[in-house]
């Protein structure tokens, strides 16, 4: 960050012209900027004479102190960039070397057949040194320092060995007739006449880049919050493991304000804090991405925190889950929430692992910091037993984490099939409405659903009655499109996740954490016994601003709204404290509007701000779709009837519906930044929306029966079970005989084949299982479903020895 922080502009610049020698370049300004060529003789005279020459190009007199060269106005800029300092040397003569005003005017002259030309042989000799100038990468990386950009820079050293060659004066072929071969001399007489050629000849373009690294200098975001900075803030950060109350003081603070902001990082968590304010009379509006709800007289708002309004003041504001302020691509969020919201108090809440930055951040502003730690408040400890014999041993409680939609349906039924455990689903994709609904039905000590199959959605929010969290895998796909690989569960993940389990106000005092598989166990108990301090957010995110990309856009106005915020990407600067958050989904959302006609700067870059996930098609053709229709000028509206017309009947169907529920808040969101006449009706589609969630939660309910009707569809198909035993077992007799036990299975599956069809087969089977595995002496490691193809096979190992059981085989049954 030091580095960083003293790296001179020049490296900068170096930077933008896409050069890789930034460590080269910065190493030689860092030296003071002193050329380490031992001088030979004779270079004193030139580079006292470039000297003299760079004056007169600046209108200076000879002898008047050096100005600085003229740097991009930069607020509050940590260090203005240095020159090199030229070795000291003796003074020279004035005139040895020509101005550039001279040599114009020599070349006018020679034009009119008037001027001396010098000897050709001079002039060979002064063509090869210009030759040598301009190849030079020290050449190259100084005239960055003059705002030449490097795709200019060819141009430029040709124009002006051209030039030179055409318009040297005798004077000037004599100066460097002393030099028989090239030098960093000859070259630091040379520059200044280059800078000032450049200055004529290419002046535009200078300024045009001179203003364009100006825009790309994102050092300091701090002064770009006037009013914030114009309030004396106190930062108080809440510090601590899950489940420790930190949200809970925070919101404390915030109710007891007379106006109070609450940021949080999902739309859900803003919809907790707004129902659960506006229940104990707080009156609070919400705000997020798809929907503003203004409850008159409020002095409170609850929001996304992309979402937060900047220029109100409030006396307590709420930023949730602070870590994130080092999330990849969401981070600026919290960097902006946390800089710019002009509140007297600003309390953050997260582990700890941002203390230091937030401290940081805090100086920088000039505000006060205060840190309140927190420790947990129930017992969290590892299971070590874990699921010895796989989903047979998910109990009521249990939480199964997966990392993706695909794994956790596959999850959701082996569980469904292997315990008879009626599941509920939760993950980032289902609309926050579902979720709390799928939390709710999870909650519901009447409800059947006593497991949860879950993502990491689970880790922030929503509050669930949560015995034990159970770790499917210890592998997830991290990191941002184009860069994604899969990888350990970053630790602080697994504790936010496992942190779940057993939380206050939970009907469990003690919350448990465990794992699939026996040889994930270790990964888990490493990152559970992670002290707090090992965890570190090292810097916090910045995403440029429409203003500063229209900034860089008036520069650069060759490029599309996707290459600008590449450019930044790539070439912003910053200091340590900060990283440029990664750009590839904004930027392909704006690709994917380039080829729309008629769209300002403003449009193209509100359409690429749009929430659309890069892996959803539904979605990228829908803001390809609206983008048009809101170029052509015609209302962008949504037709109800192209909606689904019920619940979701496969998982397909709920694949689509949530695509088109993305769809819906896409509209959603544009219509709340563009005008309400471009997209009309935002209570149909809101309507919509509801629509769409309640089938949604119809749909996950109808597809588990479903599920659980297929399993025992398949019993019924194969059975072959002594109907004596299904008669046992119906009969509830306690403890039939192993083998008998299993056949029981089949045997009420194949009697519920006979009353009712396939659907009821299936249910009878599963229940069949289901009591059976609760028989005290049976293990559920004991019965396991096996799937060779697509009929089952229900095994029942041998007893254990000591266990009487008939036989003692085991048994296999074909259902
Ligand atoms: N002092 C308290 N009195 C009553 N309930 C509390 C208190 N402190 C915390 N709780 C409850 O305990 C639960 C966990 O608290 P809270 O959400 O503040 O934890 P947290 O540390 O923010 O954890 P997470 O990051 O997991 O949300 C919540 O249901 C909260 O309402």
């Amino acid at each position: 960050a030091e580095q960083q922080q003293r790296q001179p502009l020049g490296a900068a610049l170096a930077g933008l012209a896409g050069r890789h020698q930034r460590g080269q370049h910065a190493s030689a300004s860092a030296s003071g900027g002193g050329w380490p060529a031992p001088w030979p003789s004779g270079a004193r005279g030139l580079s006292s004479a470039a000297e003299r020459a760079e004056q007169q190009t600046k209108g200076q007199q000879p002898g008047q102190k050096k100005q600085q060269p003229q740097q991009p106005q930069q607020p509050q800029q940590p260090q203005q960039p240095q020159q090199p300092q030229q070795p000291q040397q003796p003074q020279q003569p004035p005139g040895q070397l020509p101005s550039l005003e001279q040599l114009l005017a020599h070349e006018r002259a020679l034009l009119r057949g008037e001027g001396e030309p010098p000897p050709p042989r001079a002039v060979g000799h002064l063509a090869g040194l210009l030759k040598r100038f301009g190849a030079q990468s020290s050449v190259r990386d100084r005239a960055l320092r003059i705002y030449v950009p490097g795709d200019l820079y060819p141009r430029a050293a040709a124009a002006f060995r051209k030039f030179l060659q055409r318009a040297a004066t005798p004077a000037l072929c004599q100066a460097l007739a002393e030099h028989e071969s090239y030098s960093r001399a000859v070259e630091n007489a040379l520059f200044p006449l280059f800078t000032a050629f450049c200055r004529h000849a290419f002046g535009q373009q200078l300024t045009a880049y001179e203003r364009a690294v100006a825009a790309l200098d994102l050092r300091a975001p701090h002064s770009w919050f006037p009013y914030a900075r114009a309030i004396k803030r106190r930062i108080v950060y809440h510090g601590g493991p899950t489940n420790s109350g930190k949200t809970y003081n925070a919101l404390r603070a915030l109710a007891g304000a007379g106006r109070g902001v609450y940021c949080g990082p999902l739309r859900l968590l803003a919809m907790e804090v707004y129902e659960s304010l506006n229940a104990e009379g707080v009156r609070c509006d919400m705000v997020t991405g798809q929907e503003v709800l203004r409850v008159p007289g409020s002095g409170h708002t609850a929001c996304t925190v992309e979402m937060v309004a900047l220029n109100r003041h409030a006396d307590v504001a709420v930023i949730d889950e602070i870590q994130m302020i080092g999330d990849e691509q969401r981070g600026f969020a919290w960097t902006r929430a946390l800089l710019g919201l002009p509140a007297n108090e600003v309390h953050v809440c997260g582990d700890t692992s941002a203390v230091a930055l937030v401290r940081q951040i805090a100086a920088d502003c000039g505000d006060e910091f205060e840190l309140r730690t927190y420790e947990r408040m129930t017992p969290l400890a590892v299971d070590e037993g874990c699921l010895p014999n796989g989903w047979a041993d998910v109990r009521p409680g249990d939480a199964v984490v997966a990392f993706s939609r695909q794994q956790l349906y596959h999850i959701r039924k082996e569980v469904e099939r292997a315990t008879g455990h009626r599941t509920c689903i939760v993950y980032g994709a289902l609309p926050a409405e579902t979720r709390r609904a799928q939390a709710r039905l999870f909650n519901d000590p009447d409800a059947p659903h006593k497991v949860l199959v879950a993502s990491d959605a689970i880790g922030m929010g929503l509050n669930f009655n949560i015995r034990r969290v159970v770790f499917s895998t210890m592998a997830k796909t991290i990191g941002a499109k184009g860069r994604q690989a899969k990888g350990p569960v970053p630790a602080s993940l697994v504790k936010q996740i496992a942190g779940r389990a057993g939380r206050r106000n939970s009907d469990y005092p003690q919350g448990y954490a465990t794992t699939l598989d026996p040889a994930d166990l270790p990964a888990l108990k490493a990152a559970l016994a992670l002290p707090p301090e090992a965890l570190h957010t090292p810097a916090a995110g910045l995403a440029p601003e429409f203003e500063m990309v229209e900034l860089l856009a008036g520069q650069l106005q060759h490029l599309s709204v996707e290459q600008l915020l590449k450019k930044f990407e790539s070439e912003a600067k910053l200091d340590g404290t900060y990283f440029f958050c990664n750009q590839e989904s904004v930027a392909e959302i704006a690709k994917l509007v380039k080829g729309v006609a008629d769209l300002s700067l403003k449009d193209r870059f509100t359409f690429a701000m749009a929430p659309v996930s890069s892996r959803d098609e539904l979605v990228k053709n829908a803001v390809q779709e609206f983008a048009h229709w809101y170029a052509a000028g015609s209302p962008v509206i949504l037709d109800p009837s192209r909606m689904p017309k019920g619940p979701p009947k496969s998982e397909e169907d709920l694949a689509h519906m949530e695509s088109l529920h993305r769809v819906l808040s896409l509209w959603m969101w544009l219509s709340l930044r563009f005008d309400e006449a471009c997209f009309p009706g935002r209570e149909k589609v809101a309507r919509m929306m509801t629509q769409l969630c309640a089938w949604m939660g119809e749909g996950l309910a109808a597809l588990g029966e479903r599920r659980g009707a297929a399993a025992a569809a398949g019993a019924a198909a194969g059975a072959g079970a002594a109907p004596e035993a299904g008669a046992a077992a119906a009969a509830g007799e306690a403890r039939p005989a192993w083998p008998l036990a299993a056949a029981a299975a089949g045997g009420e599956a194949r009697q519920a084949a006979a009353r009712g069809g396939g659907g009821a087969v299936a249910r009878a089977a599963a229940l069949a299982v289901a009591r059976l595995l609760e028989e005290p002496e049976m293990h559920p490691s004991m019965v396991k479903f096996v799937r060779p193809t697509t009929a089952y096979r229900l095994v029942v190992p041998p007893p254990p020895p000591e266990e009487p059981g008939d036989g003692g085989e085991g048994a296999a049954l074909l259902l």
